[in-house]
């Protein structure tokens, strides 16, 4: 098989200003004859808009849409693209509670997702592509010449994108989807504790699966969210989860448990990073505690109380970049700034906001101090 890659960078702006880039890469030869172009072209028109995708029958109980956008729904169609959103993943509190003989740690935590996020949109074409374009689209492609990574990631860049890898498992799980022209809108930092990855992993399973000719079941759909990482799962529900395990088993969080300041109102919070990556599988090959085991019980617990019981991969986070510190002492600095602490393995923090206005106060006054942050709130 050829590979046939195309790059197109626009001057990168420099300082404050994140580059804005975009970058295609196309696969070449069509791998998957049976769903060229023409068979695409000619399935039933989707009902709704006269998209040009495949209209399939779907006898499982899918996992709906989860990301509300006006029509309620995750999934957009514009036109002849489908559309659907890759919520950020915030850990509220985040700990070990072992290691497993493979290596990979067991986990108790609790994770929100937010209205920011990336997006991902779907449109018929030839043959597979995949187009990244937003402020992180370079942080993807080219990390050694990109202004705004000084530490080398260890994953290297040349494994495929997450969002070609969910496809080629979708596909060889079963899933029937003709060749497609994926756009990435990277907004979220990449290697940021942020779930950025997975929520585009999660985001394609997401799509595929609801508008494949033929879809997988929800519990193929889980296995092949796990097989991709441990956040996938998460991120394909795309809701406040409590995860255990290495991340794969979840549960919703409690109806009890007040995660919002009213009801159907947002907890308003500030995403920030210092644009320093941070690998996941640094982190826990530098872990230098054994963790505080699982929470227990936590349905008495709001928000800010979940956020309290801590994140046992923040110490030693701070210890591979010390600008972790800095970032969550700035951030308990804003007005309104009710609790902060860091997300995932970092280097992300996050702090949560009295107001939506304070959030977004605080979020230009650290975009001033040259800090990535985003003003936001829980989905
Ligand atoms: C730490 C979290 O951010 C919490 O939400 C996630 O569990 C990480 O999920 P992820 O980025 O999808 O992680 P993966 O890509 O599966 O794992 C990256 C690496 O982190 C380590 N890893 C990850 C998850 C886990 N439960 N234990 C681990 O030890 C492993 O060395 C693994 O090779
Ligand atoms: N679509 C994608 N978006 C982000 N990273 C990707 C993507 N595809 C592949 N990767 C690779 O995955 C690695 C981790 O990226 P990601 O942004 O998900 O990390 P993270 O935010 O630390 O994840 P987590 O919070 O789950 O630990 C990077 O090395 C990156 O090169």
């Amino acid at each position: 098989m050829s590979i046939g890659v195309s790059i197109a960078m626009p001057k990168r702006a420099i300082c404050g200003t994140l580059p804005s880039n975009k970058v295609t890469i196309r696969f070449y030869p069509i791998l998957f004859a049976q769903n060229c172009l023409t068979g695409w072209i000619h399935k039933p028109a989707y009902a709704h808009n006269g998209l040009s995708f495949p209209s399939s029958i779907k006898s499982d109980p899918l996992p709906k849409p989860m990301i509300p956008q006006a029509n309620n729904q995750s999934t957009t169609m514009t036109g002849t693209s489908i559309t659907e959103m890759a919520p950020a993943k915030v850990n509220l509190y985040l700990r070990i509670c072992g290691r497993r003989d493979d290596g990979y740690h067991l986990l108790d935590s609790a994770v929100i997702f937010t209205a920011f996020g990336d997006q991902i949109s779907l449109t018929p074409a030839a043959t597979d592509s995949l187009t990244i374009t937003g402020s992180f689209a370079t942080a993807l492609t080219n990390i050694a010449d990109n202004p705004i990574v000084t530490r080398p990631m260890a994953n290297s860049p040349a494994a495929p994108n997450l969002c070609m890898q969910a496809l080629t498992a979708f596909r060889d799980a079963g899933g029937v989807m003709p060749p497609v022209a994926i756009t990435l809108d990277k907004r979220i930092p990449v290697g940021a504790g942020l779930g950025g990855g997975s929520a585009d992993a999660a985001a394609m399973l997401r799509a595929l699966n609801a508008h494949a000719d033929k879809s997988v079941t929800p519990e193929t759909l889980h296995a092949l969210a796990t097989r991709l990482g441990a956040d996938v799962p998460a991120c394909l529900r795309a809701h406040a989860l409590r995860m255990t395990g290495i991340g794969d088993q979840i549960s919703s969080l409690s109806a009890s448990m007040s995660l919002s300041p009213a009801p159907d109102a947002h907890a308003f919070m500030v995403l920030a990073n210092p644009l320093i990556p941070l690998a996941t599988k640094d982190v826990f090959a530098h872990l230098h505690s054994d963790g505080q085991g699982s929470a227990g019980d936590i349905d008495t617990l709001d928000i800010s109380g979940l956020v309290g019981l801590g994140n046992d991969l923040e110490a030693t986070a701070c210890t591979l970049v010390p600008e972790i510190a800095s970032l969550l002492s700035l951030l308990r600095q804003q007005h309104g700034c009710q609790i902060a602490a860091m997300s995932g393995s970092g280097a992300s923090c996050f702090a949560l906001f009295d107001s939506q206005p304070a959030s977004q106060q605080a979020c230009v006054a650290l975009r001033k101090s040259g800090i990535w942050a985003e003003a936001t709130h829980s989905l």
